[in-house]
């Protein structure tokens, strides 16, 4: 898979070195490439931002380096997601549906935004995906393209050492995942729940999958299906 980032703070995204997409790069499996946006911005200041149309507080990216940008880092089968607070919730059947993608390209807004002609020019050659990271506001797009990044990439055969853990994931299955414990069995006056030391798997996969069903339900009930479930 290739990856690239288009941002006014490419430098941003120097952590990917450090993490899991790091080592998927190293493995061959993801080529990452970040920009700076002020690369295409032709004028002698390298101008990326302007006031907005109908007034309003702020500035506004302005088309022309993005344009530029796009044209020149989007292949054919690219798939453009731009993150935004006005997008749609980013879940982990998106990272699935994206960690099947050949090539995406992040454009990451700053300021108020980028102008909407640049998304929907974007979208008469590529498909755009407008993509919330949730119910909060940051100031740009890169924090919200890097947990992207860090989701899909994960999800990509070969990656995981352990493939198995992803099946059994939060939200893999639509529940959120059980209490996990290690060594050990007794701390601070906390002992490990009884049922995870007996040996007897079957006990402890349905206790497992009654601690899953209570924290979804406790927690997140609009994750609930059937609360009877
Ligand atoms: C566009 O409308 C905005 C309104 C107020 C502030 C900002 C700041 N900002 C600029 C680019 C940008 C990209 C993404 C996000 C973002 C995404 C999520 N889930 N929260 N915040 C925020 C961004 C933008």
């Amino acid at each position: 898979m290739r990856i690239d980032a288009i941002s006014i703070f490419p430098d941003y995204f120097a952590p990917l070195d450090l993490s899991l997409p790091g080592k998927a790069r190293r493995a061959g499996l993801v080529d990452f490439t970040a920009h700076d946006l002020r690369g295409w911005a032709t004028d002698r200041h390298r101008t990326v931002d302007d006031t907005p149309y109908g007034g309003g507080a702020g500035m506004v990216m302005k088309p022309e380096p993005w344009g530029e940008a796009l044209d020149a880092v989007c292949t054919d089968a690219a798939v453009l997601i731009v993150p935004t607070p006005s997008g749609a919730p980013f879940t982990h059947a998106d990272a699935v549906d994206l960690s099947g993608a050949e090539h995406l390209v992040f454009a990451c807004g700053r300021y108020e935004g980028i102008d909407q002609r640049v998304i929907d020019h974007a979208a008469t050659r590529w498909q755009v995906r407008e993509i919330s990271l949730g119910d909060f506001v940051v100031n740009g797009g890169e924090v919200a393209a890097l947990a992207i990044i860090e989701a899909v990439v994960r999800l990509i055969p070969g990656f995981m050492g352990n493939p198995e853990s992803l099946a059994e994931e939060s939200h893999a299955d639509g529940l959120l995942e059980y209490p996990v414990y290690t060594k050990p069995a007794h701390w601070r006056d906390l002992d490990v729940p009884e049922v995870l030391l007996s040996g007897d798997h079957g006990r402890i996969a349905a206790w497992r999958r009654e601690q899953s069903r209570a924290r979804t339900r406790q927690r997140r009930p609009d994750l609930t299906h059937d609360a009877g479930e």
